[in-house]
């Protein structure tokens, strides 16, 4: 079995970037420009975080439908990838020079029609409702065609389902974000990010 890269997502403080760095994840996911996320960050703290993480993994801008001048202001901010669920304009595609996370939420309101376009280097599958915990159903969409670009699997993993879900999607990059929350809601949890890191990596 291939090992797919690791994402951790909803990323909102200090001590979430100190999580990261620690278990080497390759990608970093911000939520921003996104009211309605209680893993919203203001710009301020988009730009901290960006700043914080560093050059040694791959800081990805999470958004929802976003205007030619949110996706300016990403790019200025220091991210390295932009993902984008709900619309994404053609406008908006030619206002980044960043690379695209082309994000689809399975069973959800969107149509999985993926998109062509060079900026495109990876299609994230997600849960129905985006950072909502929630799996979607994996057979359905094992003959998905990634079009030569990379997977990205996503939607209500946990360290319990994560080698199945690597097993049916065959995925380049799984991506976390409730299961490795503290119960609280207010940030990561450690032991929950240790686990998943070492179930992902473990050999067999
Ligand atoms: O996390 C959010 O609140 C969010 C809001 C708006 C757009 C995208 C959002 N999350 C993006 C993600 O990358 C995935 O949904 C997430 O990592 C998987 O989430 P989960 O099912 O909670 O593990």
């Amino acid at each position: 079995m291939k090992i797919p890269e690791i994402k951790i997502c909803g990323l909102t403080t200090m001590k979430d970037v100190r999580l990261v760095l620690k278990y080497k994840a390759e990608y970093a996911g911000v939520v921003m420009f996104c009211e309605k996320s209680r893993r919203n960050n203001t710009m301020e703290n988009a730009w901290k975080l960006a700043a914080s993480l560093g050059s040694q993994i791959q800081k990805v801008a999470v958004c929802e439908s976003p205007t030619r001048e949110q996706v300016q202001m990403i790019e200025h901010m220091g991210y390295d990838i932009l993902q984008v669920h709900g619309e994404l304009g053609r406008d908006v595609l030619s206002a980044t020079s960043l690379p695209v996370f082309r994000a689809y939420n399975v069973g959800g309101s969107d149509e999985v029609q993926p998109e062509r376009s060079d900026k495109i280097i990876a299609y994230v599958l997600d849960g129905a409702v985006a950072g909502s915990g929630e799996k979607f159903e994996w057979n359905d969409m094992k003959s998905f065609d990634r079009d030569g670009k990379k997977l990205v699997l996503a939607g209500g993993l946990t360290a319990d389902n994560v080698r199945e879900g690597i097993r049916v999607m065959a995925p380049d990059i799984v991506d976390v974000s409730s299961y490795v929350e503290r119960k609280s809601g207010e940030g990561k949890d450690e032991d929950k990010i240790r686990k998943f890191v070492e179930r992902v990596r473990e050999n067999g």
